[in-house]
């Protein structure tokens, strides 16, 4: 089955400068897919482009396998009917209610008013706003805002939605609940759901892939575990340090040097690299081991992490120790 969106080659500039620099990417019809990268990597860009609000500079781009590239104005609004999107500041009309705010799609795509009725009783069931219908954006919270916001992108039935920093004006608690309503989309609508965002926490909660964003171009792209498990570039290392803070930083490591004088290993952790073997064997060699800092966290059906280790004992010992983790896992040396 051919992807539901790719970006063959995609270059955009503005004025000369390459905002995205030859492109490739492909998100397959029903998945989570998430598009990380800090601010000015290009992910806005990416997703205007995919909703045709602007032009490829050059390659091409395939929705549902017709290169929008091409199409006249006429067939981009056809396009655009089955693309929803999520916005970071809701952009929900003010002096509307929330039952209007869902209807106005419908309303542009021409829906008579009973059956808009119905529609918006479903999705504002489904969102679970049923009992805010006649209040103002104003009078709800910032997660109830977005869950209008989602009601009114899934109106017309969009095969895509686009979320783009949809919960990076929410708190972590908000954004939780946030994210699993995004979730029951892509599950029991089979929406495809493109996900931007600068937070790698949003991406482990949702996203069944991922592609990294840095300068315009993918640096690194694919599943979930696999990213997380052995991310490749210094970039995608960064982002995924910030949810498992499973390596001392340059404080907790100044910390822990104070405290623990013997040498000081980082082992990575994953299912299929053991060191609890080696450990137990490191006694006999006259060689103690502390866990002094890590994290192991699962993620779908596997666990990844890494732990931070104090060995102490004679120097032989403990390099044989380093060499039989150095065996079975990725070791690195701590601050030395
Ligand atoms: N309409 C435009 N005109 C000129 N330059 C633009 C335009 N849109 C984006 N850019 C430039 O393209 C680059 C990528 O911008 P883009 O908004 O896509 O990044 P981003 O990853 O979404 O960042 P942010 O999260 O800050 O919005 C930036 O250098 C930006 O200044």
């Amino acid at each position: 089955m051919s992807p539901l969106i790719e970006f063959r080659g995609v270059t955009k500039s503005f004025g000369g400068t390459a905002a995205l620099s030859d492109v490739d990417l492909a998100v397959e019809a029903g998945e989570v897919f998430a598009v990380i990268g800090h601010s000015g990597a290009g992910k806005s860009t990416l997703v205007r482009l995919v909703n045709a609000l602007e032009k490829v500079t050059s390659g091409s781009l395939l929705v549902d396998g017709v290169d929008i590239t091409t199409l006249p104005e006429r067939r981009l609004r056809e396009v655009r009917l089955g693309i929803g999107m999520v916005f970071q500041q809701f952009n929900l009309f003010r002096s509307r209610t929330v039952f209007a705010n869902v209807a106005y799609p419908l309303k542009v795509a021409g829906w008579a008013k009973a059956d808009r009725a119905e529609r918006v009783t479903e999705l504002l069931n489904f969102v679970g706003l049923v009992d805010k219908a006649w209040q103002y954006p104003d009078q709800l919270s910032g997660g109830q805002k977005q869950r209008v916001g989602i009601a009114r992108a899934l109106a017309t039935n969009p095969r895509i939605l686009l979320a783009d920093e949809a919960t990076s004006a929410l708190d972590p608690e908000t954004t939780g609940e946030v994210l699993r309503l995004l979730k029951r989309v892509n599950t029991e609508f089979g929406v495809t759901i493109v996900v931007i965002t600068h937070e790698m926490e949003v991406v482990r909660e949702i996203a069944d892939r991922v592609a990294v964003l840095e300068g315009g171009r993918v640096v690194e792209v694919g599943p979930l575990h696999e990213v997380f498990a052995d991310p490749r570039q210094r970039i995608t290392q960064r982002f995924v340090q910030t949810v498992l803070r499973d390596r001392p930083d340059a404080e907790a490591l100044a910390r822990l040097r104070e405290r623990h004088p013997g040498r000081l290993v980082t082992a990575r952790l994953r299912d299929d690299q053991r060191i609890g073997a080696v450990l137990s064997a490191a006694g006999s060699r006259g060689v103690r081991f502390e866990v002094v800092h890590g994290a192991v966290r699962e993620l779908g059906a596997a666990s990844f992490g890494s732990l931070t280790l104090e060995l102490v004992g004679p120097d032989d010992g403990v390099a044989e120790v380093v060499a039989g983790l150095r065996a079975v896992t990725e070791v690195e040396e701590v601050g030395r």
